[in-house]
């Protein structure tokens, strides 16, 4: 599997690029859509990431909710997408402009993962979501029949996608597991992807450009100068 994605062997790597990032720059802003099925724990997520606590008794979305949740210097826009059935064929939309792509599973659901499987597969074979990368959480880790993350994967056919980055943490709402590393990797990515960052790395290409330009020109002009040598 394509594991480049914010993987964690590479975490300190990030953590660096993250640390030099931020004191570069101001608020940045992000917008993200949670796909999953009904039931996954996408609104569950986005209250632990918002840290407002945990709650059993949470009503389905409908539609879908835009949440805002600033942490630090990044503003995070978060749709809470419906995972009803009846609600999935907006899921492309949602994801269409995104820089990731963030897809929620109940890992203890063991019957339906093969259904949220099937729909993942098949948001991630529509061409407007060619290359987008992808964070899978599988949710519910505190119970006592979620997967391991092997098996996960696997259930998932995770370890099939080569055309696009993919990252995956197993995590638990109710206990916070791992919600920093979601939060961490959506944080990161924000600014790596913010258009203050291409406007950067543009600068930095177009900097690189003139440097080569000047020195390909300062060659030639060397290579035309009279006191030069005659070639062989
Ligand atoms: N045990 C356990 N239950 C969880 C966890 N996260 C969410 N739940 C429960 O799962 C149920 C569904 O959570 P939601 O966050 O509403 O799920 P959703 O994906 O938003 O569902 P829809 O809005 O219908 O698409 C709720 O009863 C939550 O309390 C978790 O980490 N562990
Ligand atoms: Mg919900």
């Amino acid at each position: 599997m394509n594991q480049k994605f914010l993987s964690s062997p590479s975490m300190s790597l990030w953590e660096a690029s993250l640390s030099w990032l931020r004191g570069l720059f101001f608020k940045q802003e992000m917008e993200l859509s949670l796909m999953g099925l009904q039931n996954a724990g996408k609104t569950a997520l986005i209250n632990a990431v918002d840290n407002v606590g945990y709650s059993e008794d949470l009503d389905p979305t409908i539609g879908f909710h835009m949440r805002e949740v600033t942490k630090r210097n990044v503003i995070l826009k978060l749709r809470d997408g419906s995972g009803q059935s009846g609600f999935r064929s907006f899921w492309e939309g949602f994801c269409r402009d995104n820089p990731a792509i963030v897809y929620v599973v109940d890992a203890a659901d063991v019957d339906n993962l093969f259904i949220s499987k099937k729909e993942l597969h098949k948001l991630l074979s529509k061409t407007s979501l060619n290359g987008i990368p992808l964070l899978v959480l599988g949710n519910k880790m505190d119970e006592p029949g979620a997967l391991s993350k092997d098996a996960f994967t696997e259930e998932m056919g995770l370890q099939l996608l080569s055309d696009r980055e993919v990252c995956c943490f197993m995590i638990s709402c109710k206990n916070y597991t791992n919600i920093d590393q979601v939060d961490f990797a959506v944080r990161t990515l924000t600014i790596l992807t913010s258009e203050t960052w291409s406007l950067h790395h543009d600068n930095i290409l177009s900097d690189l450009g003139e440097e080569e330009e000047a020195g390909r020109k300062k060659k030639e002009e060397e290579d035309m100068s009279p006191d030069r040598a005659p070639g062989p």
